[in-house]
């Protein structure tokens, strides 16, 4: 226990309702920033960037609502990434989807911090939750054709659209990254009807709970 007590964390999420829904997780809890990073890959790195070069932090959180692919997690339990992946990032080709790695332009599997698994640990007491790689996309996946591609591909337990984003601000100021999402809709044909922001959002305050349990012992 207390494996989080460490002294500055970021906590950033992609919307207003996700960032309402850790802040009253942690409560009364002050010691942790949480702030915005906005929709997507592209503003999340940016706005994370800017904010870790406002403050000092030794680890920034990407947290907020996710898809889980089939078999992988139901919907309000917790996802923490093992690995956040940049999937959709590359080119395609006559052989097939060729990653930023193949490419030679950067990194495309983002690496997290150790406390990844014990974290996991103690969220299992308030929600289910598991651990496994959480994909970061520019398009959420919206046809059974893609969803099958990417779990081929990727074996993925979730996907979200800020991770890497996140990831790729973390590692360029040398700061420890984590990503934490509670899940609001399986992956697969789109049918935002069928999204439980609700139940993910009260997961995600559940897993706030936790995490600020773990910095207070
Ligand atoms: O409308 C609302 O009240 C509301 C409250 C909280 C979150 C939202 C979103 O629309 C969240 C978008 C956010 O969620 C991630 N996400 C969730 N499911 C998926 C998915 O299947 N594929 C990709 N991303 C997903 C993503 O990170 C978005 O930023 C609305």
């Amino acid at each position: 226990m207390g494996f989080l007590i460490m002294t500055n964390i970021l906590i950033v999420t992609a919307v207003e309702a996700e960032r309402q829904a850790v802040l009253t997780g942690l409560s009364d809890f002050r010691h942790i920033d949480v702030e915005l990073c906005g929709f997507g890959p592209m503003e999340s790195a940016a706005r994370t960037s800017k904010l870790l070069a406002e403050k000092s932090y030794d680890l920034v959180i990407n947290m907020g609502v996710a898809g889980a692919f089939q078999g992988r997690a139901r919907i309000g339990d917790c996802v923490v990434a093992s690995e956040s992946i940049s999937a959709d990032l590359g080119a395609e080709s006559g052989e097939g989807f060729k990653t930023v790695e193949d490419l030679g332009f950067g990194k495309m599997r983002f690496e997290v911090a150790t406390h990844a698994e014990s974290l996991k640990e103690a969220i299992e007491a308030a929600v289910p939750a598991h651990i496994g790689p959480i994909l970061t996309l520019s398009t959420a996946t919206g046809t059974e054709e893609t969803e099958v591609l990417l779990a081929k591909r990727f074996d993925p337990a979730a996907e979200a659209m800020e991770g890497a984003g996140v990831a790729t601000a973390a590692s360029l100021f040398d700061v420890d990254f984590l990503e934490i999402r509670t899940i609001s809709n399986m992956v697969g044909p789109r049918d935002k009807g069928a999204w439980r922001l609700d139940h993910a959002l009260q997961s995600l305050k559940k897993v706030a709970e936790v995490m600020k349990g773990e910095l207070s012992s």
